[in-house]
């Protein structure tokens, strides 16, 4: 069965406290947390403090999407303040290999995210340390832009290459996703689907996740 993360990214972030309540009647896996610096993507969103307080009023999982320069600086921090997932940009990290065995030393779940153009090759070498690989299906920066469909080759690589090495990461999209991109993604073998405006700005949020999981 595929798994979703809601993004809070686009929700009512005066009343985060009341959309968490509202994600949790969903039923869903993850909580999925957009963290952007504002240099390695144009946009600043969430920093550890809100990820602290997130923790403290529910107990679903943390998947936390650092967009940032130099994550090696935040890893101790946001793995303290509760993050069971913490992913890392290839394109941001001069030394990938160092960042994820410091994210597994401090107790959380190594994830790998690639930009949708960054070449698929250029991770296959870290995909045996990681928990979770995330294909970027947009531009990383902001919610509710439209689905590259050139994605969906990628998919189907990390599908064939964890199969072929034996390998258990899961692999999550991330941008764009809804009832029609998830199911196209769930078919390519995708594991986990990062959902932000579809979810956030439905009308009927429960009909929303039934139609993700049909
Ligand atoms: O990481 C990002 C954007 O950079 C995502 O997590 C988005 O927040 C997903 O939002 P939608 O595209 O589903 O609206
Ligand atoms: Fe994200």
């Amino acid at each position: 069965m595929t798994k979703i993360g809601i993004s809070i990214l686009s929700s009512d972030l005066l009343n985060l406290e009341k959309e968490i309540k509202s994600i949790e009647q969903s039923n869903v896996d993850y909580i999925h947390i957009d963290v952007m610096d504002g240099h390695f993507v144009p946009n600043i969103t969430f920093g550890p403090d809100i990820v602290a307080q997130i923790k403290r009023v529910t107990n679903i999982p943390l998947d936390v999407h650092l967009m940032i320069n130099h994550p090696e600086k935040y890893i101790e921090t946001f793995a303290s303040v509760g993050a069971d997932i913490l992913t890392v940009h290839y394109e941001a990290c001069d030394q990938l290999d160092e960042v994820l065995s410091l994210i597994r030393r401090h107790g959380c779940k190594p994830g790998l995210a690639i930009k949708p153009t960054t070449n698929i090759e250029s991770i296959k070498k870290y995909l045996d340390k990681v928990s979770l690989v995330l294909q970027m299906t947009v531009e990383p920066g902001f919610g509710g832009q439209t689905f590259i469909e050139d994605t969906l080759e990628n998919l189907q690589v990390l599908n064939q290459y964890r199969s072929n090495h034996h390998l258990n990461y899961m692999i999550e999209v991330d941008g764009g996703i809804n009832n029609i991109t998830g199911k196209i993604c769930a078919n390519a073998g995708t594991d986990v689907l990062a959902v932000g405006s579809y979810y956030i700005n439905a009308l009927n949020r429960e009909k929303a996740i039934q139609e993700l999981k049909k």
